[in-house]
């Protein structure tokens, strides 16, 4: 759907709160595009104002002439106009281009207590009142433009608000801001009845966020409404999302931490919760940063002795046989933990690859493994510290049954043991001593079942929420930190090391009892 054209025609506020600058965030946050005409050029922070300069009239109708002479215009919102004479152009310029909606601010004092409108101009504003298709005074202006005192009641607003909209033809958002309370109501107000069933009042409760950051919420507000309303013309609808929206951008505007005084709100903080900053990534785009942001970990894996000595054929073989006997142990969970992702899986493609994953870590490897390693051996060995705190980070992962998860804390063992592995295959010749293993690596079906999962991930990814992206890479991380740990552990030495000398455990314990079958058992 083409986004509305929504001009919004006010004052600046270079620390970004509140006129202009909150318009546009605001127009953009409701699917508009934003344009904007200065009316004055306001020096103000968080604090207060400072000063206002207005420039030339001509030169402010030289801007609107410029927007409308050129753009076709789905709607208006007008914020401060500063003087008499900045309203009269701007008014003319309403007559002339009478552009189909228009949402008018009177803005009038800021929150600070400073005039944004001198207090002469305030008989040419009332003349533009009329012009307006909805007005959004706060409590003060509301009394200002009923000639009235201050309303102390929501009852009362409401009252002013429906002569208000008699007197001038207008519909009125009444706002209630400035109650004190537990609660934030507005109420679209129209005298002539043409609400809805024919009603001349519709409420918006709302509860009040308890902050002082609130700077600019009326400009918001406004802005956020003409786009909306011009939109889908459905006023209720409109303010019922946008105050939703408002509510909302308020909740998160303690995090901004935008000056001293009273910060502003944050425009979209819903927007980047639900939908995030990133650009639509393609999965193997996704999956390339988490391969870049991994690096770290990578870079440890190729410095490990383990991996050099593994590589120029001086490991130890009591290391190499004791790698083997854990890697054994590790393949028997890491297979459960696959079949839990085959389980889990959206489609028969992906059952299918999981579930054979898990039969290749089961059958396949362990028939390697025991080709290098007698059996008894693997199932005598106690699973090292480094073993077992990576399968319980796999085995929580399942737990859990989240596939998505599943799927990224199994994801480095292909990788990584792919990629440590064409290294390593790289030193292979006959007289290598471990040449029968690195040459495992080299395994061709292995190297597409890593794209596969690889491929499989990066498609999750894409389609999960921000929230289940960062879990996902937290789940693959530490999986990658715990495949690295799992290679450093056959040489790690001195106290508190994992190194873990193969001992033999009585079959009655329970890690033979369960990690056997019942034939090795008894
Ligand atoms: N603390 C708050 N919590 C929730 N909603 C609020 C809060 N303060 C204001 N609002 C809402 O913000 C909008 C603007 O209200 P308000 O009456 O403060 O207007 P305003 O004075 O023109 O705003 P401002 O001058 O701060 O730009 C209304 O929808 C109001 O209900
Ligand atoms: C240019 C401009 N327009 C409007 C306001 C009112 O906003 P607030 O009452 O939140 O200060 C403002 N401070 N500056």
């Amino acid at each position: 759907m083409r986004p509305v054209r929504v001009l919004s025609i006010a004052g600046t506020d270079p620390t970004g709160g509140a006129g202009i600058q909150a318009d546009l965030k605001s127009i953009a946050a409701q699917g508009g595009y934003g344009m904007a005409v200065v009316t004055a050029l306001v020096a103000q922070n968080t604090r207060g104002v400072r000063e206002v300069h207005v420039p030339p009239v001509a030169f402010l109708a030289a801007q609107l002439d410029a927007v409308s002479d050129d753009v076709a215009i789905d709607a208006v919102k007008i914020g401060m106009l500063g003087d008499a004479a900045v309203i009269e152009t701007v008014t003319a310029w309403l007559e002339r281009v009478a552009p189909p909606l228009v949402v008018l601010d009177p803005v009038m004092i800021a929150t600070s207590g400073d005039r944004l409108l001198a207090p002469e101009a305030e008989a040419a504003l009332r003349g533009l009142l009329a012009r307006a298709d909805l007005i959004t005074p706060n409590i003060p202006e509301l009394a200002i433009l009923a000639e009235e005192p201050e309303a102390r009641s929501w009852d009362t607003v409401l009252e002013q608000a429906r002569r208000v909209s008699g007197r001038y033809g207008v519909r009125v958002l009444a706002k209630g801001g400035h109650l004190v309370g537990s609660a934030a109501p507005d109420a679209l107000v129209d005298a002539a009845a043409t609400l809805p069933g024919g009603r001349s009042w519709v409420e918006f409760p709302g509860e009040r966020i308890n902050t002082p950051h609130t700077h600019g919420t009326g400009c918001s507000l406004s802005a956020a409404l003409a786009t909306r309303i011009a939109a889908d013309g459905d006023w209720i609808a409109a303010v019922t999302e946008v105050k939703r929206w408002l509510t909302e951008s308020i909740r998160h505007a303690d995090t901004l931490a935008v000056g001293e005084g009273h910060g502003p709100i944050s425009h979209f903080a819903g927007l980047w919760q639900r939908g995030g900053i990133d650009t639509d990534r393609t999965a193997a785009e996704h999956l390339d940063d988490w391969w870049r942001r991994i690096a770290p970990i990578r870079h440890a894996a190729d410095d490990l002795a383990f991996v050099r000595q593994l590589g120029d054929g001086s490991l130890d073989r009591d290391a190499f046989s004791w790698y083997l006997a854990q890697d054994a142990l590790y393949l028997r969970d890491y297979a459960r933990v696959l079949a839990a992702a085959a389980q889990l899986a959206p489609t028969p493609e992906e059952q299918a690859f999981w579930a054979q994953g898990a039969y290749g870590s089961i059958a396949a490897e362990l028939q390697l493994h025991q080709g290098w390693l007698p059996e008894d051996e693997v199932f005598q060995t106690a699973p090292a510290p480094a073993t077992t705190a990576y399968v319980d980070h796999l085995l929580a992962a399942a737990a859990r049954g989240e596939y998505e998860i599943i799927i990224a804390a199994v994801l480095p063992c292909y990788w990584l043991y792919q990629d440590i592995g064409t290294r390593l295959h790289a030193h292979s010749h006959p007289d290598h001593p471990y040449a029968g293993w690195l040459d495992t690596y080299a395994d061709e079906t292995f190297a597409r079942s890593t794209e596969r999962a690889i491929e499989y991930v990066g498609e999750a990814v894409r389609r999960a929420t921000p929230q289940t992206r960062a879990r996902m890479f937290d789940a693959f991380e530490r999986a990658a930190a715990h495949e690295v740990a799992f290679f450093a552990a056959p040489l790690a030495a001195g106290p508190g090391s994992s190194r873990v000398e193969p001992q033999a455990v009585p079959l009655a314990e329970p890690l033979a009892g369960t990690e056997t079958s019942p034939g090795h058992a008894e």
